[in-house]
């Protein structure tokens, strides 16, 4: 495995009797995010958790660096330390002065400067995600996974920490697994984007995007309308389309 990343080679997950995906291969290098999307119980948080060894495959393999951040869908922060204790407590070691001052930049980059010395229950449930969100940052690991990172934002948190998001793994190169609802996030945030299609199939799709660098919000509308499209398809895998059309990507409503 290189040093960084994470590569799936025919992952499969069975529940039961019920298997929930199948033949996944994915590749995610050092610097690439990769967006997950599906319905509901289709398995995102499981292919999420299997990068960090927290859920192993029933077939095939997962390989990942060892060192990574993980954001779970809900906070889990320790409700008797602070903001920031909670942040730095990342790095597994007693926190040095540097450490202190990286978790406060960490904290005021997703607009929680102020809130360091408050403890979870003192925050708002976007803030706690937003604590989650810098401690999975902290160690500037190789590999980021981020469950539903922006869940609990508004609107224009959400792009506020969907940029810092962006940034903050950009600068440790991180591979960042980024799960999501929000087929706009995806194809705003994602060099590729990997659809875990509706429940009675096991069949999973990538959409083709514009490289990030050069897409432009038209790309970005057509992207989220083809990933729109797999999301409520049958099984049967759409093509990005290479023009934009009238934007129809925007099912939380929440999107200028
Ligand atoms: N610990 C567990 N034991 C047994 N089944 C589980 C466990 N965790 C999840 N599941 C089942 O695995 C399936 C996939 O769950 P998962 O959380 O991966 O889906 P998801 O796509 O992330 O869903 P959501 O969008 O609702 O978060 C679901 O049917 C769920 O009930």
């Amino acid at each position: 495995m290189p040093d960084g990343g994470a590569v799936f080679r025919g992952v499969g997950h069975v529940l039961g009797d019920r298997p929930l995906f199948e033949d996944v291969h994915l590749d995610v290098p050092p610097g690439a995010v990769l967006a997950v999307l599906g319905p509901s119980g289709a398995g995102k948080s499981t292919l999420l958790r299997m990068a960090a060894g927290l859920v192993r495959p029933t077939t095939g393999t997962v390989t990942a660096p060892r060192r990574m951040g993980y954001a779970f869908a809900e906070p889990r922060l320790l409700p008797w330390r602070t903001a920031l204790e909670n942040v730095v407590f990342a790095l597994g070691r007693r926190a040095r002065q540097p450490d202190l001052e990286r978790g406060r930049s960490l904290l005021a980059r997703l607009g929680l400067a102020g809130s360091e010395g408050s403890r979870p229950a003192e925050l708002s449930t976007g803030m706690r995600q937003r604590v989650s969100l810098a401690r999975a940052l902290m160690p500037g690991a190789p590999l980021l996974v981020l469950d539903e990172p922006t869940s609990a934002l508004d609107v224009r948190l959400r792009a506020e920490v969907r940029t810092a998001l962006l940034e903050l793994s950009a600068d440790a190169a991180s591979a960042v697994l980024w799960s999501t609802h929000d087929p706009y996030e995806a194809a705003q945030v994602a060099d590729e984007v990997f659809v875990l299609t509706p429940a009675a199939s096991t069949r999973h799709t990538s959409v083709p995007l514009v490289p990030r660098s050069l897409r432009s919000t038209e790309d970005v509308d057509a992207a989220a309308r083809a990933i729109t499209r797999c999301l409520t398809a049958t099984g049967t895998p759409s093509p990005a389309p290479s023009h934009a059309g009238p934007s129809a990507a925007d099912p939380l409503g929440d999107h200028p």
